[in-house]
């Protein structure tokens, strides 16, 4: 197997490819290998000498080589000359790279930052005469192709040399689950450390006023959200909406509809939602109707809402009736997982956060399950104060991309629910009855493991699963600190709940259950009898 870079930088002159290359292999304990060092060790002169002796393109040639032989045969950090990345050849080079897995990062510096230091160094041939203004012609001309080229970009405008290494290894550790598909307008989900740092990037240049959507108890990372965006340059109005399901009305939607009228939000500006599942599902929903729909940007700050509801543009709103009966299917322009989050995430909502994940390996990713089993203790026991930086963090974080693949896949062909997307609701026929009877006070990850439990039940009653894989839910479930039974209601309230459930049709229940782990069907109209009997073995 080809050994490949860790990543590779480009950039324009003077935007410190070297020196922040340099750092960052230093920090990672890597080999640092830049590529006109290399052309000039190849060639036996300086760049400039060689451009004055044989030109641009004899130069640009080498220059293709050299990079050709390091994305094959180097495991370490490379940095790329200014205008490598023009080469045809060199672009396809690092599209090949890219789609093994590699990282290309383009360092974006501040032009007058960049200019100084481009001036500063001397001995660069593509800067003879007025240099600002070559180095401004060039941008121009590179800008567009770095931004096609690479798959990692990074402002470092301000930044030191330590500060901006810190910032690429950052985003280069970050997973990104690309969604896509009919209907959808293709977008990324960011997981890892300092996701939300591509906020201003997936905004785009086009927003001038964000409407910053979040609940108090994610303040903190609420105020690193609103600093981001201020230095990006946006007018940033602060929206604080209250707690958990209180926050998904019609009254808070209403009181947003006001705020952004009187402030004077048009189409072209946009929505951030900050904080778990509710908030986001909230301000998903404020964004699909204002103006008919803008563009919005999720920042989920639990687990839930990281592995679940921030993806896939189900946003809604609750009603008086029940979860989430109005709404409507309206996808971000970008999720930003980032994990830092999580340091101050409760236990007990982290825990919660587990029930979607197991869900997502009952219905289709066998190896999640695997992985739960493998660190249910550790799972279970997770501190948000001592998790960034420990072995759990990689556990949590190969769990959320996982189980946003696993979305993914369900949304990108059926949007809107019209079959695929509905095994997505494995355990929430039963969960969100739960929910509404408990008044919320139930969290809706507990009440979907439940409602798995009860799903399993029912799929055994209809004969599809054995009795060994109904334990198996319970077990796994019970191991990860989530409940299995509940007794909080009579089964004629739960009936009624579960007619409204967004699945049924006329007056027939309809369901998704298991025949297998991994594999999901409907079971469409059971008797009355069954699912009462499912009811009662999910009671003790
Ligand atoms: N749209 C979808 O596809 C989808 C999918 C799954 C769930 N949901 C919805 O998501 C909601 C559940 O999400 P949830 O479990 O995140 O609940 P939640 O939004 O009620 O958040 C739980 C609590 O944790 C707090 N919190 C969140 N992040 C925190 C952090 N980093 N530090 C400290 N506190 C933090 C919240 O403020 C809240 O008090 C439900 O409304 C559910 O219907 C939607
Ligand atoms: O994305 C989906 O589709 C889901 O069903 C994901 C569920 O986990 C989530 O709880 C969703 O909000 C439920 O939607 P609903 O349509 O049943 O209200």
């Amino acid at each position: 197997m080809a050994a490949r870079p860790y990543a590779v930088i480009l950039g324009m002159m003077g935007a410190g490819k070297t020196r922040v290359g340099k750092e960052v292999a230093h920090m990672l304990h890597l080999p640092f290998a830049d590529a006109d060092a290399e052309i000039e060790h190849e060639v036996g002169m300086k760049i400039p000498a060689y451009f004055e002796q044989y030109g641009e393109p004899a130069f640009r040639e080498v220059e293709a080589d050299v990079i050709a032989d390091f994305l094959e045969d180097f495991e370490g950090i490379f940095s790329l000359g200014g205008g490598a990345p023009m080469t045809p050849s060199t672009q396809r080079e690092l599209a090949t790279y890219i789609g093994h897995g590699g990282k290309v990062v383009y360092l974006d510096a501040d032009p007058q930052e960049a200019m100084e230091r481009a001036n500063r160094g001397g001995g660069r041939p593509m800067l003879n005469g007025d240099a600002n203004a070559r180095w401004k012609k060039l941008y121009k001309q590179r800008d567009p192709v770095f931004h096609e080229v690479s798959n990692v970009h990074v402002h470092t405008r301000g930044l030191t040399p330590q500060g901006a290494a810190k910032k690429v290894i950052d985003m280069v550790s970050q997973r990104i689950v690309h969604v896509d598909g009919t209907a959808i307008e293709p977008y990324d989900v960011a997981i890892g450390e300092g996701a939300m740092n591509r906020l201003v990037d997936v905004l785009g240049p086009q927003p001038k006023k964000i409407a910053l959507i979040h609940t108090q108890p994610v303040q903190r990372h609420s105020d690193r959200a609103r600093a981001l965006l201020r230095q990006g340059g946006y007018e940033v109005s602060d929206i604080v909406i209250p707690d958990a399901e209180p926050g998904k009305t019609i009254t808070v939607a209403n009181g947003i509809w006001e705020r952004l009228g009187t402030e004077g939000f048009t189409r072209s500006d946009a929505v951030v939602g900050l904080g778990g599942g509710a908030a986001t599902d909230l301000a998903g929903f404020v964004a699909a109707t204002w103006m008919r729909g803008i563009r919005y940007v999720n920042c989920p700050t639990s687990l839930l809402a990281m592995v679940d509801a921030s993806t896939g543009g189900k946003t809604g709103i609750n009603t008086p009736q029940g979860k989430n009966l109005v709404g409507s299917f309206y996808t971000p322009a970008g999720v930003l997982a980032d994990m830092t989050t999580l340091a101050s995430l409760p236990n007990d909502i982290f825990i919660e956060g587990l029930g979607e994940v197991a869900k997502s390996g009952f219905i289709r990713d066998s190896e999640i399950l695997h992985i739960l089993e493998e660190h249910a203790g550790e799972l279970r026991n997770f501190n948000g104060q001592a998790f960034l930086g420990s072995p759990l963090e990689d556990v949590v974080a190969e769990l959320i991309e996982r189980t946003v693949r696993v979305k993914a896949y369900h949304v990108s062909s059926d949007l809107k629910e019209k079959g695929l997307r509905e095994f997505l609701n494995y355990g929430h026929t039963l969960g969100h009855a739960i929910e509404k009877l408990e008044h919320f006070r139930w969290r809706h990850g507990n009440a979907v493991a439940v409602g798995m439990v009860y799903a399993a039940e029912l799929a055994n009653i209809m004969g599809l699963i054995d009795r060994d894989l109904v334990d198996y839910h319970r077990s796994l479930l019970s191991s990860l600190g989530l409940p299995t039974s509940w007794n909080g209601g009579s089964f004629e309230d739960v009936l009624a709940l579960m007619h409204r459930d967004k699945k049924a049709r006329g007056n027939e229940l309809r369901f998704v259950v298991l025949d297998s782990i991994g594999h999901v069907v409907h079971l469409d109209n059971p008797s009355v009898d069954d699912v009462e009997e499912a009811f009662r073995r999910i009671q003790h």
